[in-house]
């Protein structure tokens, strides 16, 4: 398992954009074949993605976990942004469709991924927190997600955020998970930005070709660096970061956020004044 060590809020004031992606940036995600793993240190996340082709794939554990188990004492949130998949929880297996989620509960000792057609592998992403309480296992069809709209096209920034994992529609612990699609001609996410000091958040941007990019702003407002990532790269946004986005095209993201609460509202807007 990667570790990723976060910069603080004087130290990437100074870095390069190499160091910048190196102290935020996972880069290793979507290996096809192979499950991957980095431990961060923002609130603990685990953020991982499997792609089994012609074996499954199951989720170990971990010196840094100090668990028999991964989710001896952790939640995960899984979601499928790849081809039909299955992912089999202590012996119940559920089918997973393209931006499907499954919330894994704490207790869970065996999870395994499969993918239905090997040369159309499933692509499963899942965030992983530390969790108090024993809750339940479920499968949300992308339809069972609340889907909020937001944004003009006037702006740049229609887009559609999908929340699956939230109170409402899941008991989970801390992890609150879900997607975000912009629509074609639509660039912006999360404009206006914000922080929310409460809650840290992983952003893993994909559904935007190779020759695209995704500028991603981050920074304390007054002092904002970007970093430049591609589809299946996920960067880390500590509790003092703002966190939003502009592409050379439309794309869709995952975020998902761990910490002090789980009221997906509870936001420190800005506005472009604020911004440096
Ligand atoms: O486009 C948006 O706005 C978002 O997707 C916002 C994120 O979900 C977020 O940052 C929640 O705190
Ligand atoms: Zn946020």
């Amino acid at each position: 398992m990667k570790m990723l060590y976060t910069a603080d809020q004087t130290r990437y004031q100074r870095m390069t954009n190499e160091e910048l992606k190196q102290a935020f940036v996972i880069n290793d995600l979507f290996q096809a074949g192979e499950l991957a793993l980095t431990y961060t240190d923002v609130d603990r996340a685990v953020v991982g993605s499997a792609v089994p082709t012609s074996n499954p794939l199951t989720l170990p554990t971990h010196k840094e976990l100090a668990a028999e188990y991964f989710c001896e004492r952790r939640e995960v949130g899984i979601i499928n942004i790849g081809g039909n998949g299955l992912v089999t929880v202590d012996g119940t297996s559920y089918k997973m469709e393209n931006k499907d989620s499954l919330y894994v509960a704490r207790g869970s000792r065996d999870v395994t991924f499969e993918s239905k057609d090997s040369k159309q592998p499933a692509k499963f992403y899942f965030v992983s927190y530390p969790a108090h309480r024993v809750t339940e296992t479920v499968h949300i069809p992308k339809t069972k997600a609340n889907a909020i709209s937001l944004g003009t096209q006037a702006e740049c920034n229609t887009r559609t955020i999908y929340q699956s994992i939230c109170p409402g529609v899941v008991d989970s612990c801390q992890l609150v998970m879900g997607i975000t699609e912009l629509a074609e001609g639509n660039i912006w996410n999360t404009k206006p930005p914000h922080t929310h000091k409460r809650r840290t958040e992983v952003y893993m941007y994909f559904d935007i070709s190779e020759d695209n990019r995704v500028f991603h702003f981050m920074g304390k407002p007054e002092e904002t660096r970007s970093v430049v990532l591609k589809a299946g790269q996920a960067i880390a946004s500590p509790s003092w970061s703002i966190h939003s986005g502009a592409g050379s095209s439309n794309y869709s993201f995952i975020w998902a956020m761990g910490g002090e609460n789980q009221q997906f509202d509870d936001m420190d807007h800005l506005t472009f004044a604020d911004i440096g």
